[in-house]
């Protein structure tokens, strides 16, 4: 997966909320309680009872209407989201991955394209508070009912409770498409379970879904959309660092809002000319945002000179590249490199340090490794010793021991850091993950070690602050390593960052989404 695509969805997402009459959304519509005294509009249950009223007997004249007029009633924005929802469950596709290419099959451009954007991806995001929303109206277990529509009734409670659309319209749409998609024996279940939702503000239905719930995490699970397991796993993280877990609450929220677009300008090969609406950001000198625009519209990106990355996943990569290494230091390697993010920006630091040096590039899986010759096509152009590697990075370290200078492992992990680029995965995982991916991190970080000369450094990176991903397979691994030191990584950033980075206990690096404005990366550099 490339994170280029990822990331142009999740801008228009950003970008697109907005309502069906095309008016500029001022925030989620949960929130016009903040705008008006007294909360909940006062006025709006009997104009709404009016409009079911007006809804209901449209309904009935649309069950009457020929076939072909009927079909008329998905509206082509909505059937895309609902498309993408059942591709997500049905073949565990990423939503990031089946959204853009349908759009662009389907024709569906500008606000519709926005609409459509932001209601697939808001529905996945919030599915687990939707759901225990529709349990409670429904007044029967999920498991009982049809998925495709359970999907159709998701996308109706967020068009109604997060998306200013218009009850009657969020309503009869709704059914529509579950007429179209479905079949027309769901229509009436769909439209009464929506009515009974759109009987309630956002806020009511948290204190109906939540009263029950005796204890907190999971009452925070139920009300921030999260899994109860990664709630639990994010307090326990956010305990060991300097900071606490107070602001547990602000990293969910964080999660559930889709980051801005932020580029890489790969040193050497683009500059601020490259990204004219580009702003610098906190934290890596190699990062712009984008307030606007499509990146992939961009030449440098087109080029790869540029690309779509994270700020975290930069500064993780610049601080790697920076940590002191005692002698020759020409010799690097990424040892998961797909799809070449990372790969990319250490290939374009190491041509500038030193033109003739070797960047191994080495990726278990060949369609990953295809993405990371993409990445890395203009960085070969400056760095020829830039060679893509297809095996197994467990291996490196008994067939290549004491090669090289510098090893970035950035292993596969949970990704419970970046959440909220990914809207369905929160939904995907499971503890039982964790079960498979230590063994294979462990041995990924003990593979990278055997791979480094004497004064030679590794970086050992994830996009996951889970305790089990980070600190635990560190700590195992350096207690059967010799001659391994690790090194003050939060002094190395500093110095990279050129000012103090805060919420850091260090010797380790631990980004978070709600502090520091990128995915929660974890880094720790050791020295051979
Ligand atoms: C977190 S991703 C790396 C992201 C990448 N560094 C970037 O910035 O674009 C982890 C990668 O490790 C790869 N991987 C998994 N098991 C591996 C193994 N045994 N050896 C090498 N790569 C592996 C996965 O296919 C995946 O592409």
């Amino acid at each position: 997966m490339n994170e280029d695509h990822r990331n142009n969805g999740n801008d228009r997402e950003r970008r697109g909320r907005h309502d069906r009459d095309g008016r500029p959304a001022r925030g989620p519509r949960s929130s016009r309680g903040g705008d008006q005294p007294g909360g909940r509009e006062h006025g709006r249950q009997g104009a709404q009872r009016g409009a079911n009223r007006r809804d209901r007997t449209d309904d009935r004249s649309r069950t009457n209407r020929a076939p072909r007029e009927r079909a008329k009633d998905a509206d082509p924005a909505r059937r895309a989201a609902y498309d993408t929802l059942r591709t997500v469950a049905d073949s565990d596709s990423y939503a990031n991955l089946t959204l853009p290419p349908m759009l662009r099959e389907r024709r569906i451009i500008g606000r519709d394209a926005a609409f459509a954007t932001e209601l697939a991806y808001g529905t996945l995001r919030y599915q687990g508070r939707y759901d225990a929303i529709i349990a409670t109206v429904a007044d029967r277990r999920l498991e009982q009912l049809d998925p495709p529509v359970l999907d159709v009734l998701r996308l109706g409670a967020h068009q109604l409770l997060a998306m200013r659309v218009p009850d009657h319209a969020a309503v009869s749409a709704t059914v529509g498409l579950a007429r179209s998609a479905v079949g027309a024996g769901s229509a009436q279940f769909v439209n009464a379970i929506l009515r009974r939702i759109a009987e309630r503000e956002l806020p009511e239905w948290l204190d109906i879904i939540t009263a029950e719930v005796p204890e907190e995490t999971d009452r925070l699970a139920v009300s921030s959309s999260h899994p109860a397991w990664i709630v639990r796993s994010m307090r326990q993280s956010l305990s060991t660092t300097a900071d606490g877990a107070d602001d547990l609450p602000a990293l969910l929220e964080a999660d559930n809002t889709p980051p801005a677009v932020t580029l890489v300008l790969r040193p050497g090969l683009a500059t601020d000319e490259d990204a004219p609406n580009g702003q610098p950001t906190r934290w890596a000198s190699t990062a712009r945002t984008l307030s606007h625009g499509d990146p992939g519209a961009l030449e440098a990106v087109r080029s790869a000179r540029a690309g779509v990355q994270d700020e975290g996943s930069q500064l993780v990569t610049l601080i790697a590249a920076a940590a002191p290494v005692d002698g020759p230091d020409a010799t690097w390697l990424d040892l998961c490199a797909g799809p070449g993010g990372k790969a990319a920006l250490f290939g374009a630091l190491l041509a500038e340090r030193s033109p003739d040096g070797v960047l191994v590039a080495n990726e278990i899986s060949t369609h990953r490794a295809r993405l990371v010759d993409q990445s890395t096509a203009a960085v070969r152009t400056v760095l020829p010793g830039l060679s893509v590697r297809i095996g197994d990075g467990r291996e490196v370290g008994h067939e290549q021991p004491g090669a090289f200078d510098r090893v970035l492992v950035d292993a596969p992990c949970t990704g419970l850091g970046a959440l909220r680029r990914r809207p369905e995965s929160r939904w995907r995982r499971s503890l039982s993950d964790l079960a498979t991916l230590g063994p294979l991190q462990r041995q990924l970080l003990t593979s990278a070690l055997n791979a480094t000369r004497p004064g030679g450094v590794v970086a050992y990176v994830t996009c996951s602050p889970h305790l089990a991903e980070t600190h635990a397979v560190v700590t195992d691994v350096l207690k059967r390593a010799e001659h391994a030191e690790v090194l003050d990584a939060v002094e190395i950033a500093e110095r990279v960052i050129g000012a103090p980075l805060p919420s850091q206990q260090g010797p380790y690096v631990q980004l978070w989404p709600h502090r520091h404005g990128t995915d929660a990366m974890f880094l720790a550099l050791i020295r051979r």
